[in-house]
């Protein structure tokens, strides 16, 4: 098998390694149930998924009418504290990622994960389901803490992927991800990106500006090698 033209290969988590929605739709809900608010369909929450927990719950609670600040924070902890003892309930690698992962670390590539999940989190899960050692990092949305104006430093911004890399011992990157935080941190980063339509999109696959299109996590590695010709 030929070695493939990335030293280093990056992954976002949620809608692209695992399938999330569900654990995090629960974990919504409880949140939504404590505040008296609607619980959402749970196959609905992957429309609130890529900008991290706490735009997930803000953007449930808008579809209701929004709360006031001072409410939000409680239903937030009330959220995260949820998903911390539940967050490898229902949560799996989409079909054929093993075998892609298994592959690539044949192939001498180095992996990577990049999420704007809690490093924390992100640890938790890929050590329950027994993937966390195939990455030489999980960088998470807290992982490189907060700018001057109190936002975390996650994707769409390039410095996580560019930690990934580092990481990863440097080379040449892409990077794989399902949504518009995604794309737009791989364009940040200046480093060639697969979009996964199976995952949770903002917007049509087609549309997100991406280098290549998987519909399966099967598809991954020959878009890779496509990429790599262009
Ligand atoms: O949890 C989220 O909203 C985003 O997580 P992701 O970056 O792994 O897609
Ligand atoms: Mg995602």
């Amino acid at each position: 098998m030929a070695d493939l033209p990335f030293d280093c290969v990056g992954f976002d988590l949620d809608g692209t390694l695992l399938d999330t929605h569900r654990d995090l739709g629960e974990a919504v809900n409880h949140a939504l149930r404590s505040g008296g608010f609607e619980p959402v369909p749970v196959d609905s929450a992957a429309d609130l998924i890529g900008g991290g927990a706490k735009v997930m719950l803000q953007r449930a609670l808008d579809d209701q009418g929004g709360v006031p600040k001072d409410e939000f924070r409680p239903l937030y902890k009330t959220m995260l504290a949820y998903y911390g003892e539940n967050c490898a309930v229902h949560t799996a690698p989409y079909p054929g990622a093993i075998e892609v992962l298994d592959e690539l670390a044949e192939r001498g590539v180095t992996l990577s994960v990049v999420t704007n999940k809690f490093e924390g989190f992100a640890n938790d899960i890929l050590g329950q389901i027994g993937l966390a050692d195939r990455f030489a990092c999980i960088i998470g949305g807290d992982s490189l803490g907060k700018d001057a104006d109190g936002n975390y430093r996650a994707k769409p911004l390039a410095d996580p992927l560019l930690m990934a890399r580092e990481k990863s011992g440097g080379g040449s990157f892409a990077f794989i991800g399902d949504s518009s935080y995604d794309i737009g941190a791989a364009r940040n980063a200046k480093v060639p990106v697969v979009a996964a339509a199976y995952g949770y999109c903002d917007r049509p696959a087609e549309e997100l500006g991406a280098d290549a299109v998987i519909a399966s996590f099967g598809e991954l590695i020959p878009a890779l090698e496509a990429i790599a010709r262009t």
